[in-house]
């Protein structure tokens, strides 16, 4: 960690927590895979911190923490622990292999929780602060200290903790938002205090964390920075507890657009915005809204005539930013049934997409030869969902096949459903049900018997046009534990047979972490 007194005083720390705040929005849970997917894409974005688990609350957290450590070499690495022995020694075992490691632990400081979620006494919860985040830096120099419900403490009180956390080596001190009550003129005054009244304030970063209860996550996190914070906490598509975090991409763009009244910068290539975005929102089953700032699929549409007019004669005249510097650029590769393999290389290279493996290369050209036989134009969207689709399926135990669906209003709907398992194809299945999709999903029980219960089914058009690809979310639930299931086609029956057996294998791979024994259907 570069000191306080060495670093930029005008750039913004960029703290993404996605991978940890975000997985704690419900039903968004990431295998390993995921994650080391999503962090890949954080630091090529040039983002300084991934938070990438709270590795005590569980094998998994502690797994994807240790590595992403592994996998990643510029940006700093971040693991939670609350303030205690085994939740700091946990994060710092999980980031040993990380080049760039940082325990970020946090304790309460508001009466509300103090009282009556950790039955602790002011004094005990400066103690704590005190002895934990000294223990912390027995095993890292670069200690993060967050007081959570900070904007619902007493202010006096916070001083005093703020002041000794910096004092047992606290580096950043966070200040965060966490029930997202407080509004941008408070919580600028928030930051504004504490670094006037704490002694030794400028020993440390101050940092925002904002929630989005009442819809004002990013406007703090800016107000923050406008009152000295130097360090933002975010998420991906604002991902996170409830309402979630302030969005990322929201917060960098205000930065850049707004620069002239900022003066601030970040060191994100905004370019990759739209990827981590798309990647982000795939990976959860998590939708972007279509009129969501910066990344949503209307944010840099024009429909009505006078803004068209404008536009065409300026672009100035109704966009504030170009989408070409969020990653939204016209392709130069028109793909189509005539394109071979050198065009369809070029066109990951060009989409990012250069890290996949050859088979998951050689399975996506099929399909995407096989769609443009079917399909007339084919826009970027379509190449996207087929890589998604294909990335990290490889190892998959369960294969889909082939899938014939009688559908329409004489009935019975019925699916016929063709699985490969294991490397070996399984009869086709047969099975009825309540509809097309209800039929499909009974096939798949049949092939492949199992106790899952299905949370959540979505369909969403990856582009317009009634010969669109449909993408499909499938969300499964076994035993307290939940997976999204991705699975594209511009067949929707056959997009959410797809899904449905991407959930099914990652239950599977879940299954053989809890219990490492020979697996029956
Ligand atoms: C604002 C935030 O985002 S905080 C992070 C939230 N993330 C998570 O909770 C991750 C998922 N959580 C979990 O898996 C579990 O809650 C665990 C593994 C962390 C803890 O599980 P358990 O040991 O069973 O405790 P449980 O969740 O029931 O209660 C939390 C305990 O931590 C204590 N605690 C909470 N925060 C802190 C803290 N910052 N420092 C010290 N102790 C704390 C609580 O007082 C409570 O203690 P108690 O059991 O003595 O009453
Ligand atoms: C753990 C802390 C930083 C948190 O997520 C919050 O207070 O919202
Ligand atoms: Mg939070």
């Amino acid at each position: 960690m570069t000191s306080t007194a060495t670093r930029d005083p005008n750039q913004v720390i960029i703290f993404d927590t996605t991978l940890r705040d975000g997985e704690q929005a419900p039903g968004c849970s990431m295998n390993l895979e995921e994650k080391l997917r999503i962090a890949t894409v954080l630091e090529e974005m040039g983002v300084d911190v991934i938070e990438a688990g709270f590795p005590i609350a569980s094998n998994g957290d502690f797994e994807a923490v240790r590595e992403v450590g592994r996998l990643v070499k510029n940006s700093i690495v971040a693991g939670l622990a609350r303030t205690n022995r085994a939740d700091i020694e946990r994060a710092a075992e999980a980031l040993q292999f990380a080049e760039r490691r940082r325990i970020h632990t946090f304790i309460s400081t508001s009466p509300v929780h103090m009282r009556h979620m950790l039955k602790m006494t002011e004094e005990e919860v400066l103690a704590r602060t005190v002895e934990y985040v000294s223990l912390a830096r027995n095993h890292t120099d670069d200690v993060e200290w967050s007081a959570q419900d900070a904007s619902r403490s007493d202010i006096d009180f916070l001083c005093r903790c703020v002041e000794a956390a910096i004092k047992a080596g606290a580096t950043t001190i966070n200040i965060p938002d966490t029930v997202g009550y407080a509004m941008p003129q408070e919580y600028a005054a928030l930051f504004r205090t504490l670094i006037e009244r704490v002694p030794n304030s400028d020993k440390a970063v101050f940092s925002a964390h904002c929630h989005n209860d009442l819809g004002v996550a990013v406007a703090n996190s800016l107000a923050a920075i406008g009152a000295g914070a130097r360090q933002i906490e975010c998420t991906i598509n604002g991902l996170g507890e409830r309402a979630g975090n302030a969005s990322m991409e929201e917060v960098v763009m205000a930065i850049r657009t707004r620069h002239d009244l900022m003066k601030v910068h970040t060191g994100i290539k905004t370019e990759n915005i739209t990827r981590a975005s798309r990647l982000v929102s795939t990976i959860t089953g998590f939708q972007v809204q279509p009129n969501k700032a910066i990344v949503g699929a209307n944010a840099f549409a024009h429909e009505s005539g006078i803004h068209q007019d404008g536009m065409l004669k300026h672009a100035e005249t109704y966009e504030i930013m170009t989408p070409e510097s969020v990653g939204l650029h016209r392709s130069s590769l028109v793909m189509g049934k005539h394109s071979g393999r050198a065009a369809f290389r070029a066109k990951l290279k060009e989409l990012g997409y250069e890290d996949m493996g050859e088979n998951a290369i050689n399975d996506a050209f099929g399909r995407f030869k096989d769609l443009a036989d079917r399909k007339k134009d084919i826009y970027d969207e379509d190449v996207i969902a087929i890589l998604d689709d294909e990335a990290g399926r490889q190892h998959d135990r369960i294969r889909f096949l082939a899938l014939h669906v009688v559908a329409g209003s004489r009935g019975p709907q019925h699916a016929v459903l063709e699985l490969e398992v294991d490397g070996k194809p399984i009869p086709p299945v047969v099975a009825f049900g309540n509809g097309p999709v209800d039929a499909v999903f009974n096939a798949l029980k049949l092939a492949f018997p199992h106790e899952a219960r299905l949370q959540l089914y979505q369909v969403h058009a990856v582009t317009a046009g009634t010969d669109a690809q449909a993408e499909v979310t499938v969300r499964l639930e076994e035993q307290g534990k939940t997976v999204n299931g991705q699975g594209a086609d511009a067949d929707t029956l056959v997009a959410s047979a797809r899904a449905y057996v991407h959930a099914l294998n990652k239950l599977l791979t879940k299954r053989l972490k809890t219990a490492p024994v020979a697996l029956s259907a």
